[in-house]
């Protein structure tokens, strides 16, 4: 096992197999006030596109020619019935594909218009840039809330002193919601947090290191109702201070927390592919595609 994954952990499959919710969409939410240019924007905001990107695992395809653009300081939402590849695809927007041996991929993944796949590009660096959030919480739990938010400086190899340190937990922990409850306990440990705290806890890992992207596969799926909330909160307040991708299978979470989305679809002789990509308001209200509609709307098989 890669030091990564030891660290970061590893998505699971999901149990869902179609939305979890078939209530009506709710159109998005305003988001964060700070937008891409406001007082809350920490540092300049990255731009993520793939062109034409396809995936394999040994033989077996599983994602065609994906070209998306996931806009800087938005929120992009990845949506799409079970195994049609969004965690695939969110797994080669930071090169953790490629830690599955028989793992290949085509196309190009421009962060800031340069190929993270270039040769030379080194996938730590890239891993830095482009944080993830997994399904499952996953902080150290005997480390301290203190060092779990700082355990990823090591992993970057990002050197800082004490008083950046203690700056950085609690800009981190700030940002992640997280903040006001655990600011007289840092030195208790990661794991006596509840579930929806141990997340936002990881989210605060992932925003040490000061990441232009951060990419989120199902970080609700664990998380009860309340806990939820709190996280859609804290995305909500990410907002305009970085760009955010999101793979769920929660239609009301994609419609409450994204600007832009995309519906992936597969069958059982094709590979994944994007049906239909835009503005999230429009993917709920007016899909351009029957398939889209159908799954937004709970009617797909
Ligand atoms: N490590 C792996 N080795 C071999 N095949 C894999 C691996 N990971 C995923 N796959 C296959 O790739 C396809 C896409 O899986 P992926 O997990 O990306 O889909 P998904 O849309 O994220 O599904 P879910 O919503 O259930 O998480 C599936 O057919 C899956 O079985």
């Amino acid at each position: 096992m890669t030091e990564i994954e030891e660290h970061g952990g590893v998505a699971t499959a999901s149990a869902a197999d179609a939305p979890t919710e078939q209530l009506p969409p709710v159109p998005p939410g305003p988001g964060s006030a700070a937008g891409p240019d406001g007082d809350g924007a920490v540092g300049r905001l990255s731009s993520l596109e793939t062109r034409d990107l396809s995936a394999w695992f040994g033989d077996h395809k599983v994602l065609e020619r994906v070209s998306l653009t996931m806009a800087p300081g938005e929120v992009t939402a990845l949506i799409g019935p079970s195994g049609c590849g969004k965690s695939t695809y969110l797994r080669i927007l930071n090169r953790m594909h490629e830690m599955v041996k028989s793992a290949q991929l085509a196309g190009q993944v421009l962060l800031d218009g340069a190929d993270i796949y270039s040769p030379g590009r080194r996938p730590a660096d890239i891993r830095a840039r482009v944080g993830m959030v997994f399904q499952r919480p996953n902080p150290f739990p005997a480390m301290s809330i203190y060092d779990n938010v700082v355990s990823g400086l090591k992993l970057a190899g990002i050197r800082a002193n004490k008083a950046r340190r203690d700056e950085l937990v609690e800009t981190s922990l700030t940002q992640a919601g997280l903040w006001i409850e655990v600011r007289n306990r840092l030195r208790a440990p990661g794991g006596a947090l509840s579930g929806g705290q141990q997340q936002r806890l990881c989210i605060a890992r992932s925003l040490a290191v000061e990441p232009d992207v951060l990419l989120m596969d199902e970080p609700c799926s664990a998380l009860d109702p309340t806990s939820t909330r709190r996280v859609e909160e804290t995305i909500a307040d990410l907002r305009g201070r970085l760009t955010i991708v999101i793979v769920t299978h929660n239609m009301q979470q994609a419609a409450r927390v994204s600007q832009s989305c995309a519906f992936f679809l597969a069958t059982h002789d094709t590979p994944g592919r994007i049906v239909e990509a835009g503005p999230t308001r429009q993917l709920f209200e007016d899909p351009q595609d029957e398939r889209t509609s159908d799954y937004v709307n709970g009617r797909f098989g």
